[in-house]
């Protein structure tokens, strides 16, 4: 009778920043195990997340140490993938074929052995509470079997790591050899990337294409630490891009540029204008208010200037008008906030409208502190925090 050949057993290892961990670098392992897993050929037993050394230098890289925090928060929820911090804890940038050998030394010492793959009681009880998990689905965790000998270790990457194999100076020909033919590559398709096509346009690539398994990924998220760090900086949520957990660690930590103090950064999308127009409209009943908001990727302007009414007419209904210039790269950063008051500072109607001349107030980073600060003050300056001494 035919019988089917025993699964290989099979190891991811995934090199990265993850500055921060995005759901994508999670995603990753699940869309490989389940490709691998689908023809029966591969049994995929554990996933390894190794963050990069501090060594690596890499432009806004936070430190090793956090991000293998922030990457142990995001694995909570894994019954199988888990952080190592081999590879982060060397004083020198490691290659990423070094990291291949450390782990497959790791797992050929260990092949005579027995590795325990379940987890311990204690995660066990964790992964019961977390809501996320999947039931029932073919994990070590329910896996009585062990990782013996002849475990497979796999490189895991996205498909714009492919591509910067032709990057010059930046890989070895023979560390592509290697981890190729030695271990083997796992790669996902990436929104920009054609790692088919990548392939083959490269006749070493070609030749090795057999021991490289390309995934597509239908459901792509053009996600990167990047654009991350890049919302996180502009006070935008982030949330269901990256784990709560890791969006709490970053706040708490000040990561990236976020205010530790600021409570808006992960609840809510802060919508700049309608926060603007709420608090005016309650604020200064009988004004006409024009709001100009400028922004720039360097910098940002928020203008706020009270006109005097025309007449009792102009103030029912009053008119709000609004100009959002996003990102205006034509925009002159010398186009000077206005003063709140601009031409008349008296207050016929006894409203709400400043009686004191105004000042100038640092702008926070935390758009919000500025609408709440918008009354009768001037509010000027970059959004980055800067100390304007008030007048
Ligand atoms: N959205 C994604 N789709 C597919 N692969 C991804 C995605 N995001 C990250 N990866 C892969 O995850 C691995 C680790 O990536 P890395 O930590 O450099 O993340 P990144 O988002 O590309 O970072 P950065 O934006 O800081 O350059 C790489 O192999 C990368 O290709
Ligand atoms: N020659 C190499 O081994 C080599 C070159 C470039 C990047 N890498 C690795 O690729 C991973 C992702 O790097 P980037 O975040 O720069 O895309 C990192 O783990 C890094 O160490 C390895």
């Amino acid at each position: 009778m035919w019988k089917m050949a025993t699964p290989q057993k099979v190891v991811l290892l995934a090199c990265g920043s993850f500055n921060p961990p995005t759901i994508m670098h999670l995603r990753l392992f699940e869309i490989a195990r389940d490709e691998l897993q689908r023809a029966g050929k591969y049994d995929v037993i554990a996933g390894i997340m190794s963050p990069v050394s501090d060594a690596y230098k890499k432009k806004d890289l936070a430190p090793a140490t956090q991000r293998c925090d922030m990457v142990k928060l995001a694995l909570k929820t894994s019954r199988w993938v888990r952080l190592d911090t081999w590879e982060s804890e060397q004083p020198q940038w490691s290659t990423t074929v070094k990291v291949l050998r450390h782990h497959k030394t790791i797992l050929d010492n260990q092949s005579n052995t027995t590795i325990k793959c379940t987890p311990s009681k204690k995660r066990k009880k964790d992964m019961k509470n977390e809501d996320n998990i999947e039931k029932g689905s073919p994990t070590i965790s329910n896996n009585k079997d062990t990782c013996k000998d002849n475990v497979q270790l796999k490189l895991l990457c996205g498909g714009d790591l492919l591509e910067s194999f032709a990057v010059p100076g930046l890989w070895a020909e023979e560390d592509i050899e290697e981890i190729i033919t030695n271990y083997g590559l796992v790669c996902i398709t990436r929104h920009g990337s054609d790692p088919r096509k990548f392939i083959y346009d490269s006749d070493v690539l070609t030749r090795l294409q057999d021991h490289i398994t390309i995934v597509t990924e239908w459901i792509q998220q053009d996600i990167s630490s990047t654009k991350i760090r890049t919302a996180l900086r502009r006070n935008q949520s982030v949330k269901y891009l990256i784990q709560d957990s890791v969006i709490d660690f970053i706040r708490e930590n000040g990561m990236y540029g976020v205010d530790k103090d600021n409570k808006y950064s992960d609840k809510v999308t802060p919508s700049p204008m309608s926060d603007i127009m709420e608090y005016v409209e309650t604020s200064f009943p009988n004004e006409t208010i024009t709001i100009i908001s400028t922004r720039e990727t360097q910098s940002k302007t928020l203008r706020v200037t009270k006109e005097k009414p025309e007449d009792e007419q102009s103030r029912s209904p009053r008119r709000i008008q609004t100009t959002t210039s996003a990102l205006s790269r034509g925009m002159s950063p010398s186009s000077s906030p206005r003063r709140m008051m601009e031409d008349n500072d008296s207050d016929p109607d006894g409203s709400n409208s400043p009686k004191t001349p105004p000042q100038n107030v640092a702008c926070l980073t935390d758009i919000g502190s500025i609408v709440r600060r918008v009354k009768n003050y001037n509010v000027q300056g970059l959004f980055h925090p800067k100390k304007i001494q008030p007048k």
